[in-house]
């Protein structure tokens, strides 16, 4: 198999759907606000709700209607995955497989499988690239291409053949409100991925099966209860070893491969503070509990 060169999508509007219209243009400064406020409220909401408050949840639900929904918020991130803008998060990705391309073009039958987790685009870089078969998920869908469904909700495989050489979940991870679900939404990872002793051409086998994620760069940076060291034990937890990582000023991509089974008995990490400090997000991930 070889890597198609990047066709890179050189405007917004070559990565939207022929159908859709197009989109007024939200200055940089008005994206980040909406993204943040969406956050916030989505953790208000997720507050409200474990504390059975239905009056609150609805308040709240009406001020993210207010801001314009999901569609609103995914039009932000869509916005943000403008070139003049850093482009999408899975040219880095690519970037990585590509360092790779002499090894990876001798495997050549490998047919591999990506689940893309929050896919606001059919036309992102790894979907261009040819190089996966990408089933893409959103929990709203802005394309035909993209399947709408809840990944927490999503059908367990019945076995291999429904399993993914790599998922992606490029700024998903932070999209979910508190820190259980976090710590939920990596552990399902394993059900959905092939398993560590998977048999790949040695080439592959340095990168899958794998997780890309790719969080903003303050979770990791400036969060009271996370940073790269942290994240990197929990995910060594959960069987999966650091290949890849980069940091922007905005942004943090890695690439975890799963290398061995969840530790046993599984590991439990709690919110800790790690990183003392008034001007700190709270940013964490929660582990109780055992894998699928
Ligand atoms: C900030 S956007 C990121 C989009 C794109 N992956 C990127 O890197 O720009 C987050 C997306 O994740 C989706 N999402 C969050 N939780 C999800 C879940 N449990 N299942 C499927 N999609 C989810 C949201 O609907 C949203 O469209």
């Amino acid at each position: 198999m070889t890597i198609k060169k990047k066709s890179r999508v050189t405007s917004l509007a070559a990565g939207r759907p022929p159908t859709a219209r197009k989109p007024k243009s939200i200055s940089r400064k008005a994206t980040k606000a909406l993204i943040n406020t969406h956050h916030v409220l989505e953790k208000k909401k997720a507050q409200a709700i474990a504390k059975g408050d239905r009056a609150a949840e609805i308040a709240i639900e009406s001020e993210i209607d207010a801001l314009g929904g999901i569609e609103k918020y995914q039009l932000a991130s869509l916005q943000g995955q403008r070139l003049d803008r850093g482009g999408d998060s899975s040219h880095i990705l690519m970037e990585w497989l590509n360092s790779m391309d002499s090894t990876i073009s001798s495997s050549a039958g490998a047919h591999l499988k990506m689940l893309e987790v929050g896919a606001l685009s059919t036309k992102n870089a790894c979907s261009a690239s040819g190089f996966f078969d990408v089933e893409r998920i959103d929990l709203n869908s802005q394309s035909d291409g993209i399947l709408q469904q809840d990944f927490m909700k999503r059908p367990l495989p019945k076995d291999d053949s429904e399993r993914f050489d790599i998922i992606s979940l490029s700024l998903v991870l932070n999209f979910v409100p508190d820190a259980m679900g976090r710590g939920a939404m990596l552990l399902r990872t394993l059900d959905f991925l092939k398993q560590p002793d998977t048999q790949y051409s040695s080439g592959l086998r340095t990168f899958f099966p794998s997780l890309f994620m790719v969080l903003p760069a303050p979770c990791v940076t400036n969060s009271r209860y996370m940073n790269e060291s942290h994240l990197e034990t929990i995910m060594n937890a959960l069987g999966y070893v650091k290949a890849q990582s980069k940091i922007t000023h905005k942004l943090v991509y890695h690439l975890w491969v799963r290398k061995s089974g969840v530790q046993c008995p599984p590991a439990t990490f709690k919110k800790t503070e790690l990183r003392p400090g008034h001007s700190r997000n709270n940013f964490a991930v929660v582990l109780s509990g055992s894998s699928g």
